[in-house]
């Protein structure tokens, strides 16, 4: 599939009813979504006949556009739900897992099943050092590489730990995250947010 085609089909996958602000729910474009998966795909080969995840996937918009996953995990029940609609719309079999990511140990059930890691998690802005969390059990759990995004202030600490951790960090990309006006205490109708597109692997 052409990137352009991908990206318009994407605009049919459905987003939050009320999305949550503790749990920083914002979707991700699918103009953004089509360029990871994209990139995963075309320039890494990490995606076909992968066995693919999406830790905090929300509405799944990112599954959607691998139609690989085999395992996405969020607390939220209520985007799980929507998440679960959007997976029959497009005709995909998927196993969701209701997890706290951040707690609970079910994740450790794909241990050595998962290949590749594709997320956007939250940026720790309401819960910090939530996103240091999920990056560190995406790069434990997968056997081949770890795509996600990032606050570009960031940056530094997180090369710093994936040297720690033993793997290779690439910025493959400087985006702008656009986050629209959802919440009451926005007051701008729309704010970017400076992202990074990481790629971690072994
Ligand atoms: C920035 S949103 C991204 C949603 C979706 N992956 C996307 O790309 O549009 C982050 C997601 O992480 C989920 N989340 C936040 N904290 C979590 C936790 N502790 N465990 C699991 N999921 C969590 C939220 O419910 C939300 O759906």
């Amino acid at each position: 599939m052409k990137l352009k085609e991908l990206e318009g089909l994407l605009q049919d996958v459905a987003v939050f009813d009320e999305p949550k602000i503790h749990l920083e729910q914002y979707v991700t474009t699918p103009h953004l979504a089509s360029r990871i998966l994209f990139t995963a795909h075309s320039v890494y080969d990490d995606i076909e006949n992968k066995i693919v995840a999406d830790f905090g996937c929300g509405c799944g918009i990112l599954r959607t556009a691998s139609h690989q996953i085999f395992s996405d995990q969020d607390i939220d029940p209520d985007a799980l739900r929507i998440a679960s609609d959007n997976c029959s719309k497009f005709e995909l079999s998927v196993d969701f897992l209701l997890t706290d990511l951040t707690l609970d140990p079910k994740w450790q059930k794909n241990d050595n099943i998962i290949d590749t890691i594709v997320m956007n998690p939250p940026f720790g802005t309401k819960n910090k050092g939530v996103d240091m969390i999920f990056l560190k059990k995406a790069v434990e759990v997968a056997n081949n590489a770890v795509y996600s995004l990032h606050k570009t202030s960031t940056r530094e600490h997180i090369l710093k730990k994936a040297k720690e951790w033993g793997v290779d960090c690439e910025v493959l990309a400087e985006l702008k995250f656009d986050i629209p006006n959802m919440y009451k205490f926005h007051r701008r109708k729309s704010v970017d947010i400076q992202v990074d597109f990481l790629r971690l692997a072994k």
